[in-house]
């Protein structure tokens, strides 16, 4: 006869034990998450995002967040009156538009994510990519049917300094960056799209894992026909498709393309509208959204 006895709050405690194995395999691992401005409407979403974050830091995980802020920059232009274009899925950004870009990531959006996340302890510390030299870039020309064209101080990276970022790690910190970076061509700063700061970012901290929330299940095989996601994909299959994609998809897919290719394990498109979306990716199998993996060895 057995002499196990079963306390009845069991159920609490196999939960726990069922993260075990992604608890080992996780530990001390960066994780670059990428949370973007559509995702980032809902108090209630933003509040779950932060317990999420700050879970992870204390299951013994190093995550690094950087954020968006697209919709609130655009929403801040059409208040001061300045128009808003995108070309080549990228703002045109004026100089008085890059004041309004860097006021509103670092002021606003940087700062509520900062205080959100210190809710739960001393973790959060907000900086951009001009602190110290995180982020360099130089002017960026995109090319539309051919040409080279002028998008303003748009920035395109040159250089990643992870000794900040690593330093706050280390002392248990959570780095929140916002994407603005360094010039290195003048005295002035870059717009940076924020999924391509978070992929270069990963690639450049040697990152386990790359996370983008956003505002879709993942990426869409045939969008917008249907709403089929593609649940796995390799860097090669992600390079052919990559002509096929638009809008704000392009610089995520690039990103998770430039980040598989560059160490990060696994590159990740998941829906920031899901409650607790992060620790699901994370800790259990019932993985959502789009997975981009390292093409297999002897292929490309
Ligand atoms: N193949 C695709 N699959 C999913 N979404 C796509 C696809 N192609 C374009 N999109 C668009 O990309 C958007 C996400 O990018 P974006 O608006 O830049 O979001 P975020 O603010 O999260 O960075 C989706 O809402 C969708 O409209
Ligand atoms: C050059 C460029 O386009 N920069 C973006 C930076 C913010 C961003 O990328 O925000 P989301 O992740 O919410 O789209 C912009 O100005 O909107």
């Amino acid at each position: 006869m057995s002499t196990t006895r079963k306390h009845t709050a069991l159920p609490k405690a196999q939960i726990l034990i069922e993260a075990l194995p992604w608890l080992t395999r996780h530990h001390g691992k960066t994780v670059v998450i990428k949370f973007g401005g559509n995702a980032m409407i809902d108090e209630e979403l933003k509040a779950a995002f932060a317990q999420d974050v700050v879970f992870l830091r204390h299951a013994g995980l190093r995550p690094v967040v950087v954020h968006g802020g697209g919709p609130q920059i655009s929403a801040q232009l059409d208040k001061q009156g300045l128009v808003s274009e995108f070309k080549a899925g990228l703002r045109v950004t004026t100089p008085e538009a890059m004041d309004v870009v860097r006021m509103v990531l670092a002021g606003q959006v940087q700062r509520e994510l900062v205080g959100l996340l210190n809710q739960h302890g001393p973790f959060a510390v907000g900086m951009t990519g001009e602190d110290a030299h995180t982020i360099t870039a130089t002017k960026h020309r995109p090319r539309i049917e051919g040409e080279l064209v002028d998008i303003g101080r748009v920035g395109e990276i040159t250089r990643i300094d992870t000794g900040a970022i690593e330093a706050l790690l280390d002392n248990g910190r959570i780095p929140v960056v916002s994407s603005i970076a360094r010039s290195e061509d003048d005295g002035h700063v870059y717009n940076v799209n924020a999924d391509t700061a978070a992929a270069a970012l990963a690639a450049a901290l040697g990152a386990e894992t790359l996370m983008v929330l956003t505002d879709v299940e993942g990426l869409y095989e045939d969008w917008p026909h249907s709403d089929e996601v593609i649940s796995r994909l390799t860097a090669g299959e992600l390079e052919k498709l990559l002509p096929e994609l638009s809008s704000g998809m392009v610089p995520k897919m690039e990103g998770c393309l430039h980040a598989v290719r560059n160490g990060v394990t696994t590159a990740r498109v998941i829906d920031g509208r899901v409650q607790h979306s992060i620790l699901l990716e994370i800790f259990t199998d019932e993985g959502i959204g789009t997975m981009v993996v390292p093409d297999a060895q002897g292929e490309s």
